[in-house]
C-alpha cells in the first residue's frame, strides 16, 4: 500500500522509521509514587557513542537499570534491534547482546587477566564450563585480541588484584567485549582514573564501536567531549536536552541545572 494512503497512526513513529539499535520511548518508572524516570525517549544509532549526563539523582543509572532488566519499567518501551526488552529477564537481555558494566569492577582478583577473560568467553560462562573449558586456538586468539584492545597484553599472566584501578576497569570492559555485545553500557567508566588513563579509555571506546554502540553515563565533561557522538541530558527524570556536545553545552537550560555548577 502507498504510505500516503495509510492512516496517520500507522505511519512511522521514529522507532520504525529507521534502524535504531536502541529505541527508548515513553520510559517511566515510579518508586513509591516518585517518578525517577519520567516519560524518557531517546534513540541510539548503530556504531554510536551516546553519553547520558545530568545532575545527581537525574535518573541516569535508573535508565541503564531499566535497559538491562534489573529494574522493571512502570510504562514505556525499550526496543533493541526491534525487540521489546521490557518483558525480558536480565539474562535474556544479556543473551540478546546487551552488556553492562557497573561502577565497581566485578573482576576476579585471584585470577589472572587471561583467566578473567577466559571465563567471560561465552562458551565458558557456567562454573562447570569454566572448569572443563578447553583453551582452543580460537579462544586464545580472541583473548589476545581483546587484551591488546584494553592495553593489557603484557599483563595477561598477572593476577587481577595487582592491576591499577584503571587497568581493572579496562579488564572489566574486556570481559564484556569478549561476549561481543552490540550494545555496551558503561556507568562512569573513568571515575577515579588518572588523566592518562582517561585519554586511553576514550581511545579504547572509539576503537570498539565498529559493529556496536556504547551508552555511557559520565560526569567528566572533557571525557564526554572526547567520546560522545551525541549527548542526552537528564534532569529530574526527564530529557532536558539532546544533541552534539557543542550544542548541549551552550543550551541555557543545561548550563542552569548542570554545567554551570
Ligand atoms: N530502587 C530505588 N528505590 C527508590 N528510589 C530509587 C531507586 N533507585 C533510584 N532511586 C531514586 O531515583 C532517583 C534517580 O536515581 P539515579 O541513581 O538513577 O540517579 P543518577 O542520575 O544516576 O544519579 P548519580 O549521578 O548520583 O549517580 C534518585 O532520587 C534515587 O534516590
Amino acid at each position: 500500500m502507498n504510505a500516503a494512503l495509510l492512516p496517520s497512526t500507522l505511519i512511522g513513529t521514529p522507532a520504525d522509521d529507521k534502524n535504531f539499535l536502541l529505541a527508548v520511548e515513553g520510559l517511566t518508572v515510579s518508586f513509591d509514587g516518585f517518578k525517577a524516570v519520567n516519560d524518557v525517549s531517546f534513540y541510539v544509532d548503530p556504531d554510536e557513542i551516546r553519553v547520558i549526563i545530568g545532575p545527581n539523582g537525574a535518573g541516569k543509572t535508573t535508565v541503564l537499570d531499566l535497559i538491562c532488566g534489573r529494574t522493571k519499567a512502570s510504562s514505556g518501551s525499550i526496543k533493541y534491534k526491534g525487540q521489546e526488552l521490557t518483558r525480558l529477564s536480565e539474562s535474556a537481555i544479556v543473551q540478546a547482546g546487551v552488556g553492562r558494566k557497573f561502577q565497581t569492577p566485578s573482576i576476579y582478583d585471584d585470577l589472572t587477566v587471561f583467566e578473567n577473560l577466559e571465563i567471560s568467553f561465552p562458551r565458558g560462562r557456567s562454573v562447570f564450563g569454566a572448569l572443563t573449558f578447553k583453551r582452543d586456538a580460537e579462544v586464545r586468539d580472541r583473548i589476545h585480541e581483546i587484551a591488546q584492545t584494553i592495553f593489557l597484553k603484557d599483563q595477561l599472566d598477572e593476577r587481577a588484584e595487582f592491576l591499577s584501578h584503571g587497568q581493572k576497569q579496562w579488564l572489566e570492559i574486556g570481559m564484556l567485549l569478549i561476549q561481543d555485545p552490540e550494545l555496551l553500557m558503561l556507568d562512569e567508566p573513568v571515575a577515579g582514573m588518572s588523566v592518562g588513563e582517561r585519554i586511553k579509555t576514550a581511545e579504547l571506546l572509539n576503537q570498539i564501536i565498529k559493529g556496536r554502540s556504547v551508552l555511557v553515563i559520565e560526569h567528566d565533561m572533557k571525557f564526554v567531549e572526547d567520546i560522545a557522538h551525541r549527548v542526552t541530558v537528564l534532569h529530574q527524570g526527564r530529557v532536558l536536552s539532546e544533541g552534539s556536545m557543542e550544542r548541549v553545552k551552550t543550551d541555557p537550560k543545561v548550563v542552569e541545572v548542570y554545567l554551570g555548577h
